[in-house]
């Protein structure tokens, strides 16, 4: 059997070897010539997977190590008799890190307090959900917009234009979507944009084009009370780098990027693969991921809990780093700054998830475990 594999998926060996042949190739610049011979195909986001790719080839199974399919033509698939999987929620938690190391940072910018806020999260599935969970667990006002959730199952939501009207921090974790009832393509377009509330925090890890980036660049000129977040943009690797000047953190699509999630990812890929095989699964993520390293914080019960909160979220994950990477690399020609947004993802640093970590709270403090547990940290 050949497996061809953007080169860039973690654990290709530990997890597929078994099988056959691997050949690993560049994600963004798979072809037809590559894929002719392959019966598996195994890809992350930056590789267009569709009819003109694979019509004519041997690939019978197309697994995605990533949550998002907007780079699969599953209309294609379904024609062409080809099996596919993704790997849904593989890195929820790393995106879900990297919200809320943001919201810590966008606080301290602002010297805002997080409980006067009104949250507005925008797609309520893995990531969304996820989050959703940690903010009410820290006691604070969640606002959720999901029609295609509420339509399918009820339930307490508001509508678009409600979060707009009602929140000050609107974070968006819909899929990429074109077609359908609730497509997401420009969901937040100029009209939108214009409509946010004075001082509203604006957060994408989503898919950048959910955002119309030009239009964001010309609001973001003209109002300078609204901080704007994104991990994701329009047309990546190519940045609209006056756009990211303009935002308060920018980083090159790295939010869901846990070392855990990445191989995560690989791993429910792997599973996917042996069932259509009809194979057992002989390799286990556990027994190849590294130890958590986050173990071990101690808090006195006299902590600041608002001091606290901010302290665990960046010691797991502080976007600061990430965001300075990423403005040093929008320098030189366009072909310069798109090889240095795939160089930042390529040799990413390994980064773990906030439920790996330990905290011992000294002495009686229901507000310091309030927020343990919220996190979905472990008490000691
Ligand atoms: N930046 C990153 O590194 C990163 C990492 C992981 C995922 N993502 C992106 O985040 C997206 C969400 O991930 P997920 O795992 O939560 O997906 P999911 O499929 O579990 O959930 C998406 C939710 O969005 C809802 N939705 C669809 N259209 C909507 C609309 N018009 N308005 C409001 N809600 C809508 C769906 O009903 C669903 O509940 C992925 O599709 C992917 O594109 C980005
Ligand atoms: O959809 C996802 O899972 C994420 O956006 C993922 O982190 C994208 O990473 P990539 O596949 O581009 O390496």
């Amino acid at each position: 059997m050949l497996i061809v594999a953007d080169e860039n998926i973690p654990l290709l060996d530990a997890f597929f070897q078994g099988f056959g042949e691997i050949r690993r190739v560049p994600g963004r610049g798979i072809d037809r010539g590559m894929v002719e011979q392959a019966d598996v195909l195994l890809v992350r986001s930056v590789t267009q997977v569709n009819r003109t790719l694979l019509e004519g080839s041997k690939v019978r199974f197309v697994g995605t190590c990533t949550i998002g399919t907007d780079h699969l033509d599953l209309d294609y698939f379904t024609e062409a008799g080809i099996r596919w999987a993704s790997a849904p929620g593989c890195n929820a938690r790393g995106v879900v890190d990297y919200v809320l190391g943001s919201l810590m940072t966008l606080a301290e910018i602002e010297g805002a307090n997080l409980k006067q806020r009104t949250f507005g999260v925008v797609g309520a599935g893995q990531v969304g959900g996820r989050l959703i969970e940690v903010l009410k667990g820290l006691g604070w006002t969640v606002k959720v917009c999901d029609p295609p959730r509420q339509a399918a199952e009820g339930g307490d939501y508001v509508s678009l234009e409600q979060i707009i009207e009602q929140c000050d921090v609107i974070s968006l974790h819909t899929p990429l979507t074109r077609d359908g009832a609730q497509p997401t393509w420009h969901l937040f377009d100029e009209q939108r944009l214009r409509r946010l509330q004075p001082g509203t925090w604006l957060i994408n890890a989503a898919r950048g084009p959910v955002i119309d980036n030009t239009a964001l660049r010309e609001v973001l000129l003209e109002r300078e009370d609204l901080q704007a977040v994104l991990d994701v943009w329009e047309h990546e690797p190519t940045v609209d780098a006056d756009l990211a000047d303009l935002c308060v953190i920018a980083t090159p699509h790295i939010a869901g990027y846990s070392l855990d999630g990445r191989q995560r990812g690989t791993a429910q890929i792997y599973e996917s693969l042996c069932a259509f095989l009809e194979q057992p699964v002989a390799v286990r993520l556990s027994d190849l991921l590294p130890r958590p390293w986050l173990g071990g914080i101690t808090l006195d019960a006299e902590t600041d809990p608002a001091w606290a909160l901010a302290m665990l979220c960046r010691g797991v994950y502080d976007p600061r780093r990430d965001d300075a990477d990423f403005r040093r690399s929008l320098v030189g020609t366009v072909s310069e700054q798109r090889s240095a947004f795939d160089a930042l993802r390529k040799h990413y640093p390994p980064r773990r998830e906030i439920d790996g970590l330990k905290v011992r709270i000294e002495g009686q403090s229901p507000a310091l475990q309030q927020i343990v547990s919220a996190l979905g940290a472990t008490t000691l």
